[in-house]
């Protein structure tokens, strides 16, 4: 039984302007909404729902969510998100506003650990410190008491079977599910919110965001490099596609030899080696393999070392086989190992001008970069 993440997304954010909802547009080089779905991911939450307006249903997103449309109401789209999940396998769900693009790890943690120590249902709350006022026509006209009150953020915590139970007998109209769960009785835990977990939901709360993420974000960059011969044979394997040709590449494993590139950029950018300290060549067991084993394994390292993989470039350096009419193919197959959109994987290719090894035709060689981001 697992704790899975419902993300509502399907608001137009009518109040922070702009040409786009305000969760597809940009923020520090990546879409709201990338930023977003990142920190669930790294959370390790399982499945991930995405709740989406009915016009957003083909936008790009992470492999593997669950997308789900949405309704007219908040509380309309967080119904249409449970409803996703199936109650045999999923124990806690957290429900969380696309627009929190800047929640830190801790303030999820802190709701699955109370979950898991036995709250019913957890939400993170910062206590108000500022004066609180009413105000009419530009002016003060009264004051109210601070004591004892929170501001309320996502994500929130609860309690799957419970929470649809709640959903279903509340009549709509709620802020927020914690709103939903009181009124079926569910009691709350509260547990420490962050002023970095704003909502974006006025123009100007962009800015403050970007300042958030760009003072928080460990970039890297990383490199590989890798070089295979030709033997004889009749295919290669490059970027995960098997391409006829009249030589095969010699390597311990399928000499993928574009993959290899991309695994090392990765394992550089996490300063963790390259492929031979991870998978080395004297050991037997690596013998023919195929080289997505290689890769899986940089993306695990870099996803639990809280990374997520903004994009990777890959150059094969050959006068043969031809690459530009596999390159479509390579991008998808690197995509859906790496679980990323494949837009955001290039790969490309030159030759050597007839120069050296590769424009001899005695072998192929490949660089590629790597750009890993922790927020
Ligand atoms: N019908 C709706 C309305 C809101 N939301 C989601 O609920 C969260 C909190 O809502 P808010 O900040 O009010 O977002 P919007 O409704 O998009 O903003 P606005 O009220 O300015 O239009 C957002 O993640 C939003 O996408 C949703 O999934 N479905
Ligand atoms: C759920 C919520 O984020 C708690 O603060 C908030 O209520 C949702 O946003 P809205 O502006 O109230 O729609």
């Amino acid at each position: 039984m697992g704790n899975a993440a419902i993300i509502v997304a399907a608001g137009r954010g009518s109040r922070a302007g702009g040409d786009l909802p305000k969760q597809w547009q940009p923020l520090a080089g990546r879409r709201v909404a990338d930023w977003t779905l990142d920190a669930m991911l790294r959370a390790g939450l399982s499945p991930i729902v995405v709740v989406l307006h009915p016009d957003d249903m083909e936008l790009p997103l992470p492999a593997g969510v669950v997308r789900v449309a949405g309704g007219a109401t908040r509380d309309a789209s967080v119904r249409a998100g449970l409803a996703a999940l199936d109650p045999a396998v999923t124990a806690n769900v957290l429900i969380h506003d696309v627009a929190r693009p800047c929640v830190p790890a801790t303030v999820i943690a802190e709701v699955v650990a109370a979950l898991e120590a036995g709250a019913e249902a957890a939400a993170p709350g910062l206590p108000v410190t500022d004066a609180l006022w009413y105000g009419d026509a530009g002016h003060v006209t009264g004051t109210a008491p601070r004591d004892g009150l929170f501001r309320a953020q996502t994500p929130q915590g609860f309690r799957l079977q419970p929470l649809l139970a709640a959903h279903a007998a509340h009549p709509g109209g709620a802020a927020d599910d914690v709103e939903v769960a009181r009124a079926a009785g569910i009691r709350v835990a509260i547990t420490p919110g962050s002023e970095d977990n704003l909502k974006i939901t006025h123009p100007g709360d962009f800015a403050r965001a970007e300042a958030i993420l760009r003072g928080t974000m460990d970039i890297r960059l990383g490199n590989g490099y890798d070089v295979h011969a030709f033997t004889e044979g009749d295919h290669v394997w490059l970027c995960g596609v098997k391409i006829p040709h009249d030589a095969a590449l010699l390597g311990h494993s399928d000499a993928d030899v574009g993959m290899h590139a991309v695994t090392d950029a990765i394992y550089g950018a996490l300063a963790e080696g390259d492929i031979g300290r991870h998978f080395p060549p004297s050991d037997p067991q690596w013998k023919g393999a195929a080289s997505h084993i290689f890769l899986e394994h940089a993306v695990k390292l870099a996803a639990e070392k809280g990374f997520a993989i903004s994009n990777v470039d890959c150059t094969l350096v050959c006068e043969a086989p031809k690459v530009g009419p596999h390159a479509a193919a390579m991008q998808a197959r690197m995509a859906e190992i790496m679980g990323l959109d494949p837009a955001r994987i290039s790969v490309k290719a030159t030759t050597s001008e007839r120069l050296g090894f590769t424009g001899r035709k005695e072998g192929i060689a490949s660089i590629a970069t790597a750009c890993l981001i922790k927020a």
